[in-house]
């Protein structure tokens, strides 16, 4: 059973309790549905890495590698066919490239990023990868295509853009929810600039989702958090609710 105790300090400010407590409940609810797509998409014959260590092997990575029997990866926000915006911690590039070499791929977040249609609650909008040089000319293109306040991601720790894994910048494009329903004609329509490395927008590639929920009314003010539910969107329309995996 997953259980969280967080007793509150005396004198403690209300609003960082609340802020904490919260935060316990998104990570609860996320981990959870993590456990359960482990449990049904990654059988025991996948589970290889201590094998090949212990016979001496080299893991490999996916240029080697190029057909993953299943990448299992969070979401910034999953619409109802599955289609998702990824990249808020702009890897949607490499994250892209491991997705379509699953043969199967499975989302897992939590309860907030399940939405009717993307940007409903991520307001950063969509993760434009672009090189550097072409960014300005991107992020001009990118407002013509409907996206009037994109803007260039800049980093928090530092001075400067943010820099990727494989060296390019990030635009965040948010574009109205016109353009999100048909999120496949918006991915094809950015893929297009030129400057354009990837956009984080994963069309028709999941075939399901796991969501982790809450239970609010099993999170009393004494912060005692049991497991909630999950709920599991397949590309088939089906959707599923699980009850707590430990319910007693
Ligand atoms: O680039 C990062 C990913 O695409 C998603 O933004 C990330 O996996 C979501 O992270 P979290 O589940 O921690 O919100």
């Amino acid at each position: 059973m997953l259980q969280m105790i967080r007793p509150t300090p005396a004198g403690e400010d209300l609003a960082e309790t609340t802020a904490a407590k919260a935060l316990n409940v998104i990570e609860a609810s996320k981990r959870l549905a993590a456990y359960t797509a482990v449990d049904q998409h990654v059988k025991p014959e996948h589970r290889s890495k201590e094998l090949i260590v212990s016979a001496g092997l080299s893991l490999g990575d996916v240029d080697q590698y190029p057909t993953i029997d299943v990448t299992l990866d969070g979401a910034d926000e999953v619409d109802s066919n599955l289609n998702c915006i990824k990249g808020g911690g702009a890897c949607h590039l490499r994250e892209k490239v491991l997705a379509e070499a699953a043969i199967t791929f499975i989302l897992v977040a939590d309860y907030r990023k399940n939405v009717e249609y993307l940007g409903t609650n991520f307001e950063p909008g969509v993760p434009v990868e672009v090189v550097p040089f072409a960014y300005a000319k991107v992020l001009r293109d990118l407002k013509t295509l409907g996206s009037p306040n994109a803007n260039l991601r800049m980093a928090v720790k530092k001075a400067g853009p943010v820099v990727t894994d494989n060296g390019n910048f990030v635009i965040d494009a948010p574009f109205s929810r016109q353009h999100m329903l048909n999120p496949f004609e918006t991915l094809t329509k950015i893929k297009m600039l030129t400057g354009v490395v990837e956009v984080g927008l994963f069309c028709h590639m999941a075939k399901a989702a796991y969501f982790g929920n809450k239970r609010p009314q099993e999170f009393p003010d004494n912060c005692v958090m049991k497991d909630g539910s999950i709920t599991i969107k397949r590309n088939d329309g089906t959707v599923e609710e699980l009850t707590s995996r430990n319910s007693q």
